[in-house]
């Protein structure tokens, strides 16, 4: 059967981040000798432009059909005083694949230290891996909107808690062996059940080191002693807000990669940053997390392992070269840093 990627571009700098996914992809796929199908469909503001819904029935049912789907980014100031937000349109999507899993790695690659705005012998060695627990929580309570009042609710459940530790706990064993389970017991009754149930977890994994950290420590400890982390487990709305923070230490947001899973094989790729509507249509965003976030898709849905290493082998020897773009304090544009990752594959 053909492997059926979908590409979905979505706003801002998101169409040009995906341009160089699939000129990668277009060659990666040359080199390793295997096919696909790609599609292209409308999401977030682009959709309610076209279709008046930021996940249109017909993108849903192709990324339900889908062998993996890459996003660039949704929404922008354009849509987002709307009475519907390219937003929610992304929130739905990873709700309705089920994609409850959100790996978001921060590694400084080596030579690159001098990249992050830390001391270079304070990130050297930084390797950390954020699970993200990514369809429950704040994002998905109930809420009610109000000019005077306004209500968000967090509800976490055992299962809930209990199989995005599964995969944080399994992830520690695959690396260092190391887990950081990050919350807010002393105040929240969700992170309380949140800290119980992962403690009952670790019986069954003696070989994984488990600690347990207040989210607010976790920010600070992230920024003076990043290297002391491996993986850290934790809930929607402190793995969005410690992911962009990781990002940064790790040398850019536009670095960054994600990988969003569920129970079957397919997921969700996309880099972590948004649409970035200050430098979007200029030919400058870094499409580097978007590469990597394809890479992620190859080796996590797609079995093609040999062609995720390749990718970020090249990514690594474009960077080690001097290539970069402006956020990185370099001058290639998103097409030159494509076309030097494209050279090096
Ligand atoms: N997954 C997503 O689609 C996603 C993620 C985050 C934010 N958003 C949305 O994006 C919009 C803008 O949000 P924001 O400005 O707070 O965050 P953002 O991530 O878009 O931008 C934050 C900063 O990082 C820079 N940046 C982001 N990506 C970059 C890249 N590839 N290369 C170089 N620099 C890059 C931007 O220029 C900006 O200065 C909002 O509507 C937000 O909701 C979407
Ligand atoms: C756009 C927004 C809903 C999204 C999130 O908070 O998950 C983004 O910030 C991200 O990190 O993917
Ligand atoms: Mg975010």
């Amino acid at each position: 059967m053909t492997t059926k990627i979908v590409f979905l571009p979505g706003d801002g700098v998101g169409p040009e981040v995906i341009g160089a996914a699939e000129a990668v992809l277009a060659k990666v796929s040359e080199q390793e000798g295997f096919s696909y199908a790609a599609e292209h469909h409308a999401f977030g503001g682009a959709a309610i432009d076209s279709h008046g819904d930021p996940f249109p029935t017909e993108t849903r049912a192709a990324c339900l059909a889908a062998d993996a789907v890459i996003l660039g980014a949704v929404g922008g100031p354009k849509w987002a005083g709307g009475s519907v937000r390219p937003e929610q349109g992304l929130l739905a999507m990873r709700s309705e694949l089920g994609t409850f899993a959100n790996l978001r790695p921060a590694t400084i690659m080596p030579g690159l230290e001098a990249l992050s705005p830390l001391r270079p012998e304070r990130v050297t060695g930084c390797d950390l891996l954020i699970v993200r627990e990514l369809t429950g929580g704040l994002y998905f309570g109930d809420r009610e909107e109000g000019s005077e009042a306004a209500l968000d609710t967090c509800r976490y459940s055992r299962d809930e808690v209990e199989r995005i530790a599964r995969i944080a706990f399994d992830a520690a064993r695959g690396r260092r062996g190391k887990l950081t389970s990050v919350d807010k017991a002393n105040v929240l009754a969700t992170s309380r059940l949140w800290r119980s149930v992962v403690d009952d977890m670790a019986t069954d994994y003696p070989d994984v080191t488990l600690d347990h950290m207040l989210v607010d420590a976790a920010a600070m400890r992230l920024v003076s002693a990043p290297t002391d982390f491996d993986v850290i487990l934790t809930e929607n709305l402190f793995g969005d807000i410690l992911s962009d923070q990781a990002s940064a230490v790790a040398g850019s947001i536009g670095l960054a990669p994600s990988a969003s899973l569920g129970s079957g094989k397919g997921g969700i790729f996309e880099p972590i940053h948004g649409s970035a509507p200050d430098i979007a249509g200029q030919g400058k965003a870094n499409p580097v997390g978007t590469i990597l976030s394809l890479a992620m898709a190859l080796r996590h849905s797609l079995d093609q392992e040999a062609a995720a290493v390749r990718i970020e082998t090249a990514v690594s020897k474009a960077l080690a070269d001097g290539h970069g773009t402006f956020d990185l304090g370099c001058s290639d544009s998103t097409k030159e840093m494509t076309a030097a990752i494209c050279e090096r594959l």
